[in-house]
């Protein structure tokens, strides 16, 4: 029988894992036939809760789910992991931007990168979602350094997919048109969806939407406050469509990237496009399903670097709050 993947999943009592694991357990990530070991990490008081969980993934009868382990010993959660989605913090609340949650969250992820890096498997690929996930996971990085950079992730791609969807829906085509959708900087309202790059049909998307204020204007300004917009409809943050980027990222690292195409994860800058080194930055990526690279290259127009200084700079103000937890 081959090797089980085995996949921790913090705050796994939470909205998004509710939508997430029954995915996971299902084979939607890793594929059809190979098995799953679900570690599934939560806080003591969520402990019952996440025992309902379970007793409904028992009930599934998933045919690729060969163990379940809970746990609030984050040791034992992380042992011999391949993959770690931390997912497990406080979600904002109307009228707070993601920052506003470092220093109710940020905490969280230290003794996490330290666990990580001692009980996980040698290859273990690491992604942050619980937010704001490029700084908490620039925070776990720097407190798991015994794991290589290269293998820390933080969740871009829900914005990818919220500006495809923008940008199809204003064209008139299928999502499945649009490609080359890069979200630079930080998961937050300062992202750069960066519509000049991106491509529907294999057409510059400016040369097919000829409406450049939309593009310039609405659809930037759509997609940077999404997340509010669905807290104020919803009374509570995305879920479903995040633990469908989750799956979306893990497959997109897992596997090779399609010619002709790119996709959007927060990786450790090693100074591309003037982003400084170290820094957790939402970049273009092509990944060989072991190994990936910043897409390089790219002009940008002044507007765009202009975008993307800003969010770097309010990256860099974040990692600035948080010098007390990166060492
Ligand atoms: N990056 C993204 O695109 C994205 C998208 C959606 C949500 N999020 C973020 O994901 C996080 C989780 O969202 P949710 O809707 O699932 O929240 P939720 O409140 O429904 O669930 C969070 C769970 O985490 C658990 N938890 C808290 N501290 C923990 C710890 N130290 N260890 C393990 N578990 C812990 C809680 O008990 C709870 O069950 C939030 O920070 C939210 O803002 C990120
Ligand atoms: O907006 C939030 O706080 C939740 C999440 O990051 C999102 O983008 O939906």
């Amino acid at each position: 029988m081959t090797t089980p993947v085995k996949v921790a999943v913090t705050g796994a009592a939470g909205q998004i894992s509710y939508s997430l694991l029954f995915r996971l357990a299902a084979g939607d990530v890793f594929g059809a036939d190979v098995p799953v070991e679900l570690r599934l990490i939560e806080i003591d008081p969520a402990m019952r809760a996440l025992e309902g969980v379970v007793m409904e993934l028992d009930d599934c009868a998933f045919p690729n789910l060969v163990n379940v382990v809970t746990t609030s010993d984050l040791k034992v959660g992380f042992d011999g992991v391949n993959w770690a989605l931390l997912i497990g913090s406080v979600p904002r609340k109307q009228g707070m931007e993601r920052r506003d949650l470092l220093g109710i969250n940020g905490g969280i992820f230290k003794p996490q990168g330290e666990a990580i890096a001692s009980a996980a498997a040698n290859d273990v690929r690491v992604l942050v979602v619980g937010n704001p996930c490029n700084t908490n996971c620039l925070i776990a990085r720097e407190n798991g350094k015994d794991v290589p950079a290269d293998r820390w992730f933080s969740m871009m791609r829900l914005d990818q997919n919220r500006a495809m969807t923008q940008l199809a829906r204003k064209a008139n085509r299928p999502v499945t048109s649009v490609t080359k959708m890069a979200i630079w900087g930080n998961h937050s309202a300062t992202q750069f969806p960066d519509f000049y790059h991106a491509e529907i049909d294999g057409v510059e998307v400016p040369k097919v939407i000829d409406d450049h204020d939309w593009l310039n204007g609405e659809f930037i300004t759509t997609v940077q406050k999404r997340g509010a917009a669905i807290i104020e409809a919803r009374g509570a943050s995305s879920a479903a469509s995040a633990a469908n980027a989750v799956i979306d990222t893990v497959r997109s690292i897992a596997t090779p990237t399609p010619a002709g195409d790119w996709t959007s994860v927060g990786v450790v800058s090693r100074g591309e496009y003037g982003v400084p080194e170290g820094l957790q930055f939402g970049f273009p990526i092509r990944s060989t399903g072991s190994s990936w690279e910043v897409v390089t290259g790219l002009v940008h127009t002044q507007a765009a670097q202009s975008a993307i200084d800003t969010t770097r700079d309010e990256l860099l103000g974040e990692q600035s709050e948080v010098t007390e937890l990166l060492s």
